[in-house]
């Protein structure tokens, strides 16, 4: 049974802080493994990761064999039956439509002191896309990366993917295809993210990584930042689904599985405020669970990192939402209920609303973008969008007489931080002395 908690109860903020406290993905033992796969594969390159890629993917090969050849991926993706094609193309159409709507606009700006200032956004010259495999392929996990990469400008988009026992997945080789990556590498975990960071001799280095992955990969990105740029971590997945007691309890036990069979790390919380409902979906659950294919990972998930909490007013449960601050937030209640408690949270990766709106939707064809900040990061974090493949320089253009105005302020600020040169660049074109 997942922890049960009740809002109304005296234990219960205590038990709540210790439940959101739970490190489910920065535990030690991960940060320490990954940071002798980083340092060793910033060392020795190709060796190294053709050793880990071998140790932990059971692919051996050579660091040429690393790299998937346009042939290969062709001869793949021509396997994947029309329908499947079909669904592909539908969600990558309608993940460059929103993110095309995602596209900043330059700014440009004249003040009354005739100061020109402005903000232009360029993409960056080179992305490597991270696409989770260790446990199950994850075709639209590349469409969620690749396609906003590409309506941003990007030049070079290396792809990689872990390939246990070297198969590759023909809907994931499709994917690529449908996206337009450039480069795409049979390696996964830790030693992906440091090859990408860093290069090897085989593999240029990147300057940013994004995409989601499991905690080694997690731990990868937030070690190798500074090196390189990262988009934001996404963890192991989440869902919270607030739901009264009108819904059918076997929807929202698929609701909460639906993340749950992601990973054994990963988080299912569910909100009720009636307990005889709660019951119910746990009992579903359970029942579920006996038939679903993944059930040992979602029911290690639900069991070890699931929640019950059962609170008086579900219209009035906002705080507790932001306290998880989770990916997903499913509100299975009617539609100006969905909306009004919609309004009140403010932390959480993506809101789902209404009955007829499972998270699962948003996995695949909604349009929005899957890659989602986990544990918590939603208190300061959006998901992955076209943003993330651009940066942003500021413009400034002064003219004489704008100068001649703003000048004289800089000047006392550089001159009360008692730097010289920087007063000096100023009144020497004002004709003063500093
Ligand atoms: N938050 C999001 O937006 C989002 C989106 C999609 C998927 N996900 C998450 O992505 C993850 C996918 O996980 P996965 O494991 O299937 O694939 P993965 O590609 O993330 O991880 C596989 C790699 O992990 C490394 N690894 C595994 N065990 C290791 C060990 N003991 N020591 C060192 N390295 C080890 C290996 O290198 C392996 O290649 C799940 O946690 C899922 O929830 C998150
Ligand atoms: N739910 C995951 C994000 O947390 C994304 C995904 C990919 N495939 C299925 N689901
Ligand atoms: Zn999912």
């Amino acid at each position: 049974m997942p922890l049960e908690l009740d809002a109304s109860a005296p234990g219960f903020e205590k038990e709540f802080s210790a439940f959101l406290g739970r490190n489910r993905d920065t535990d030690e033992n991960v940060d320490r493994i990954v940071a002798d796969i980083v340092a060793d594969v910033r060392k020795r390159g190709d060796a190294a990761l053709v050793e880990y890629t071998k140790k932990f993917d059971r692919l051996d090969t050579d660091a040429k064999g690393l790299r998937v050849p346009d042939a290969e991926r062709r001869a793949l993706a021509a396997r994947v039956p029309a329908e499947q094609r079909r669904a592909l193309e539908l969600a990558a159409r309608r993940i460059e439509a929103f993110h095309r709507s995602l596209l900043p606009k330059d700014v440009e700006f004249t003040d009354t002191t005739g100061t020109r200032l402005g903000a232009r956004y360029r993409p960056l010259d080179s992305v490597g896309v991270y696409v989770p495999g260790g446990t199950a392929a994850y075709p639209s996990s590349v469409l969620m990366n690749v396609v906003p990469a590409k309506v941003a400008g990007v030049k070079r988009i290396a792809m990689v993917v872990p390939t246990p026992d070297g198969v590759l997945n023909p809907l994931v080789m499709l994917a690529a295809e449908i996206a337009g990556a450039d480069e795409i590498w049979r390696i996964g975990g830790a030693q992906a993210v440091a090859a990408l960071a860093y290069g090897t001799e085989t593999i240029g280095p990147v300057d940013k990584i994004t995409g989601p992955g499991n905690a080694f990969v997690a731990a990868a990105k937030r070690r190798v930042f500074g090196q390189v740029g990262i988009d934001l971590i996404a963890g192991p997945s989440e869902i919270l689904v607030v739901a009264d007691r009108h819904n059918d309890p076997a929807w929202i036990a698929a609701d909460l599985l639906s993340q749950a069979e992601h990973d054994a790390s990963s988080q299912s919380v569910l909100i009720a405020d009636d307990k005889e409902f709660a019951r119910a979906v746990g009992r579903a659950v359970e029942s579920e669970l006996k038939v679903l294919p993944r059930a040992g990972i979602a029911g290690a998930s639900w069991r070890d990192n699931g929640a019950i909490i059962l609170v008086p007013d579900l219209g009035a449960s906002a705080p507790i939402v932001d306290r998880i601050a989770a990916e997903h937030v499913e509100l299975a209640m009617e539609p100006a209920a969905a909306d009004a408690l919609c309004r009140e949270i403010r932390h959480a990766g993506a809101i789902f609303l209404g009955r007829h709106t499972p998270e699962a939707i948003g996995d695949y064809v909604a349009g929005t973008n899957h890659v989602l900040p986990t544990s918590r990061a939603a208190r300061f974090s959006g998901g992955l969008g076209v943003a993330d493949f651009l940066k942003r320089t500021s413009i400034v253009s002064c003219t004489p007489d704008a100068l001649a105005e703003l000048g004289p302020a800089a000047l006392a600020l550089a001159e009360a931080e008692g730097l010289g040169a920087h007063g000096r660049s100023i009144a020497i074109r004002l004709n003063r002395r500093s």
